[in-house]
Parts: C-alpha cells; sequence; structure tokens
C-alpha cells in the first residue's frame, strides 16, 4: 500500500494513533492549530507549516512573494482559531546551487508579512537537499488566543448557518502567493460575533467543509448557487482549487442577520456570504474532491 492509496487525511489518521498526545483533546492534532492551556493568561497556540518548491511554488515565483505566503499561510491558521501569532521558527532546506539573493528576498517578504500582522523571528534551522531537488522550507509558530475568543473546528452545531469570507477558486493565477490572510475580520468576529466553528480554507471548500463536518460530529448542506466564485472561475474551481485562505464559519441562526448587516459596514470590501446549514450526522450532501498532498498532481 503506498501513500497514494490512502491520501493525506487517513494517513495522518493512522499516524497519530501511534504516538501519545496530550489528555487535554484541543492540545492534539485535529484542528488549524493545537490549543495549550499553560495555567495562566491567554491560551498557547501552535501550528507547523511546510512549503515544497513545485508543491507550493514555481522556481520561478517571486522569492518575496514566496516568503509573504509562507508566513501569511500560518497566520492564517491563527486567525481561524481567533489568535494572532507570536514567535516563527524557519527552516531552510535549500540546494546548494540556489541564489543567496533569492533566499534574502524570500527573507525580506517574510519580513513584510510579519511586519504586517504582528510575529517575530524566534529562529530556524538550516539545511540542505542534494543539487536538483526542489527546496523545502518548513515555518513552525506560536501565537495566542484569549481564553474567551478561541474557536474549534469540532464545535458547530446543527442548524447553524455555513459562511465564507470573499471569494474561492482561481487561487493558482496569483491569489496563493499574496492572498491576505483574514486576521482582522477573525479578531472582529471572536469579539463581537463569536462563531460556534471557524477554520481557514487551505484544501478547498469540497474538502474543508466535509472535514468541519466529520470534526463537529454533523452533516451539512451546502447551497452551490450561493458560493461566491472568483470571476473567471467555474463551480469546481471554487469548490477544489484550494489555497483560497478564506475563512469557513458557522454560527448561530439568530444572530446571523445582525452579523450580516454589521459585517458590511465594517467590511464593505470583502463578503461574507451564507453557503448552507449544518444538518445532523448522516443528513445532509456529500462533497468530494479538493487537493490531496498524494492525490492530487496525478501523484
Ligand atoms: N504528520 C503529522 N503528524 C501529526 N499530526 C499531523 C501531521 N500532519 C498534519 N497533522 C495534523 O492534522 C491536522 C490537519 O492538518 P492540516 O495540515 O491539513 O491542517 P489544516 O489546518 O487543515 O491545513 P492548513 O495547515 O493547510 O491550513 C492538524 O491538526 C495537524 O496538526
Ligand atoms: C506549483 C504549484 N502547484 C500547485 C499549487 C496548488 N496547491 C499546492 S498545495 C495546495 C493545497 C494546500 O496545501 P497544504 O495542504 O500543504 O496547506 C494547493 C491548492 C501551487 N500553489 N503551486
Ligand atoms: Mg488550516
Amino acid at each position: 500500500m503506498q501513500l497514494r492509496d490512502i491520501g493525506e487525511d487517513a494517513l495522518i489518521e493512522r499516524l497519530v494513533a501511534l504516538v501519545p498526545h496530550d489528555p487535554s483533546p484541543w492540545a492534539g492534532p485535529g484542528d488549524d492549530c493545537a490549543v495549550i492551556d499553560d495555567g495562566h493568561g491567554a491560551l498557547r497556540l501552535l501550528k507547523t507549516d511546510a512549503l515544497v518548491e513545485n508543491v507550493h511554488f514555481t522556481p520561478d515565483a517571486e522569492p518575496h512573494r514566496v516568503g509573504w505566503k509562507a508566513v501569511a499561510r500560518v497566520i492564517s491558521d491563527f486567525a481561524a482559531m481567533g489568535g494572532k501569532p507570536e514567535h516563527f521558527l524557519i527552516t531552510l532546506a535549500l540546494p546548494p546551487t540556489l541564489p543567496v539573493a533569492w533566499v534574502e528576498e524570500f527573507y525580506r517578504g517574510i519580513g513584510t508579512c510579519l511586519r504586517k500582522f504582528g510575529g517575530y523571528l524566534a529562529g530556524g534551522e538550516t539545511s540542505s537537499v542534494p543539487i536538483g531537488s526542489a527546496a523545502v522550507i518548513s515555518i513552525a509558530a506560536t501565537g495566542k488566543v484569549e481564553r474567551d475568543e478561541w474557536v474549534l473546528r469540532s464545535t458547530a452545531r446543527a442548524g447553524d448557518a455555513i459562511l465564507v469570507t470573499g471569494k474561492l477558486g482561481g487561487s493558482l493565477a496569483g491569489k496563493h502567493l499574496d492572498f491576505t490572510p483574514r486576521a482582522e475580520q477573525a479578531q472582529w468576529l471572536v469579539k463581537h460575533f463569536k462563531p460556534t466553528a471557524m477554520m481557514d480554507l487551505s484544501d478547498g471548500l469540497a474538502k474543508d467543509l466535509p472535514r468541519l463536518a466529520k470534526a463537529s460530529g454533523l452533516g451539512f448542506m451546502l447551497e452551490k448557487s450561493a458560493i461566491p466564485i472568483t470571476p473567471g472561475c467555474s463551480l469546481q474551481q471554487a469548490l477544489g482549487d484550494g489555497e483560497d485562505f478564506e475563512l469557513l464559519i458557522t454560527t448561530r441562526p439568530e444572530s446571523l442577520a445582525e452579523l450580516m448587516e454589521s459585517w458590511a459596514r465594517h467590511f464593505p470590501e470583502l463578503g461574507l456570504t451564507q453557503i448552507g446549514t449544518m444538518t445532523s450526522a448522516g443528513e445532509g450532501g456529500e462533497l468530494s474532491g479538493g487537493w490531496d498532498h498524494f492525490k492530487t498532481l496525478g501523484n
């Protein structure tokens, strides 16, 4: 049996069963970040994320944008938990032939993103891959979330409205390199209309909505005609392209009208759209597709 026979999620399920985890369920694998309660002040968030040449960016991508993307992906995950970034560790495994200027420009991109969204470089590790091999970049970071503001993906409730920010699809045309993580919007949400569940959309709605539903022990009814689609893209692309880095949110229906009205006043330039409703497990529809590292790209 090969990795491509079972795919990414099934592999992770098998792997996490092999090692001990913290008895606190949200401190273990499963959500956008692990949430650690060290007993005082805000809760700590942990995240690690990889960028691989020819998987997440092509060799001709501008290094400044690749650096932005590397950090913005992690900030998007902190935002999805209701949190903010703190300290970053950056691991590089690079071929000896890579121009120094590429790596410096990559770090300038990291700096631009950290200056905009907060967070500090705390260290890293530098290693190599053989000449001709793809560059691998790994970013680990800590963040924090206030005790009354954290949001999991596993706490949606049947009857909740399903909402999405922005428009979906077509990320490969450029957005995947310079997207804006929805940090400001997530902070506003957790302070004013705390979602029942939230995650960021990295692998496509078709992959990530079923993940949120499964984590919450629920089903979902998706209204495909309501999905906000990037101009020029198809519904298929909106569902499956991935790397939208928008927020997928569930909220109680009672507060929906007030939320929508208030959102439109605070974020007139960014859409917030209801795309469906959470249902009980076994009810609702199904979705397949989206990104799987071992199944997409004809691997
Ligand atoms: N190799 C691994 N070992 C242990 N846990 C893992 C491993 N890979 C992923 N996980 C955990 O599985 C869950 C899903 O991982 P994934 O990388 O898909 O996170 P995500 O937030 O859904 O996606 P993204 O990081 O692209 O936003 C996370 O909680 C993550 O910590
Ligand atoms: C060269 C190139 N080919 C394909 C893509 C698209 N892509 C790569 S990874 C991914 C899902 C999220 O990854 P992860 O699960 O690691 O967060 C997507 C949609 C790209 N950006 N660059
Ligand atoms: Mg995520």
